[in-house]
């Protein structure tokens, strides 16, 4: 549904050059939400931004929908931006105006007359849960009322695309929950293709299907959210998985430990399984858990334990090969200090 190839967007501000994206090829499939999650600075908001050209890249290419967005001319770019709906962080509703006369507004610049626009207002006011609030000001909603109606809005015109910049993040938890299902039950119902930008993984883990991780203008990782999760390549997407799923030991707690200490992941079916316990009671290796937990990520389960593992150095290593075999993701956080204890008798 939108397609970037070699994107990127760089700034000439006050002498200086500076680069917002920086090479970016991506595939966002119709019907999938789609996650971009980065620190401040990453480039996010310049790349949302380019998918409906409110920001011109500075080169490479904006396909959506199959019409490439950069050879259009400003007439048809404002057409063709009828089918990419926008919410942002910020709301941008006209405070002057009713919740229905916004929405209603949005109707408006593509001719439609003015009872169909009340009527199809009516309608996506009833969509998003706000039908009661119709002649109320947006100055008389909380946040989650108001992004609401920001989303009815982009929804007037029946957009193939909604762009999503930091939806949430002005919302507090539960708020931005119920804004999240929304939006995941807008995407299913209407097929609608969604990109959400956030700093959050909890929101990428929340609701989307695939996700690209940006740094300094690149997208450094991407895959489907479940495989990101998994199975984590780099060092960034691992500091944002730990902000949702932290493994980490207090060094205290690890320093006491003498075993050797390894951080496994279950995928899918094996998170339910006794695969662990078999595999190191056939061995005869102890384990005493750090930590555990089973998460579920896109109706999947994936299971993360810290364990320290004790037995006979040797048989320990080899029940660590085969949980790789089996399980695949373990890593050795710590390798067995039990020498260095008698060493330190010995001295
Ligand atoms: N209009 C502009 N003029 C000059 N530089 C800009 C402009 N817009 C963005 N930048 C720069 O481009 C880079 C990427 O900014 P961008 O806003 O896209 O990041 P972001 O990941 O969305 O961060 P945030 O979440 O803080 O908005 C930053 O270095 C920023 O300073």
């Amino acid at each position: 549904m939108i397609s970037l190839e070699q994107l990127s967007k760089v700034y000439q501000s006050k002498g200086k050059t500076v680069i917002g994206v920086d090479d970016v090829s991506l595939d966002i499939k119709k019907g999938e939400i789609f996650g971009v999650v980065g620190y401040s600075g990453a480039g996010k908001s310049t790349l949302l931004r380019c998918m409906n050209i409110l920001e011109r890249p500075t080169e490479g290419k904006v396909m959506v929908d199959g019409i490439d967005l950069m050879t259009l001319n400003s007439r048809d770019l404002r057409k063709a931006r009828q089918s990419i709906g926008m919410i942002f962080q910020g709301f941008h509703l006209a405070m002057a105006k009713t919740v229905l006369e916004n929405v209603a507004f949005a109707l408006k610049a593509s001719g439609v007359n003015r009872q169909e626009r009340k009527r199809r207002a009516q309608e996506l006011l009833e969509l998003v849960g706000l039908s009661d609030k119709a002649d109320q000001y947006p100055a008389q909603l909380s946040g989650g009322q108001k992004q609401r109606v920001s989303i009815a809005r982009a929804l007037a015109n029946d957009p193939k695309v909604l762009l999503c910049d930091e939806a949430t993040s002005a919302l507090d938890p539960n708020t931005t929950q119920s804004i999240l299902n929304l939006l995941k039950r807008i995407n299913r119902e209407l097929g609608l293709t969604i990109v959400l930008i956030t700093h959050e993984m909890e929101v990428v883990k929340e609701i989307c299907d695939r996700c690209a991780v940006m740094e300094d203008g690149k997208i450094v990782e991407q895959g489907s959210t479940y495989e990101i999760f998994a199975a984590p390549e780099n060092e960034l997407t691992k500091r944002f998985i730990q902000t949702v799923i932290d493994f980490r030991i207090p060094d205290k707690i690890l320093s006491e430990r003498k075993g050797t200490i390894v951080h496994m992941t279950f995928k899918g079916d094996s998170a339910n399984e006794s695969i662990v316990s078999d595999l190191l009671q056939g061995y005869n290796v102890r384990a005493n858990i750090l930590h555990g937990k089973i998460d579920y990520i896109q109706d999947q389960a994936l299971g993360t334990f810290v364990m320290e593992l004790t037995g006979e150095q040797k048989v320990v290593h080899c029940a660590i090969q085969d949980l790789k075999e089996k399980l695949g993701e373990v890593e050795v956080l710590q390798d067995d200090r039990s020498a260095d204890q008698s060493l330190a008798r010995a001295e």
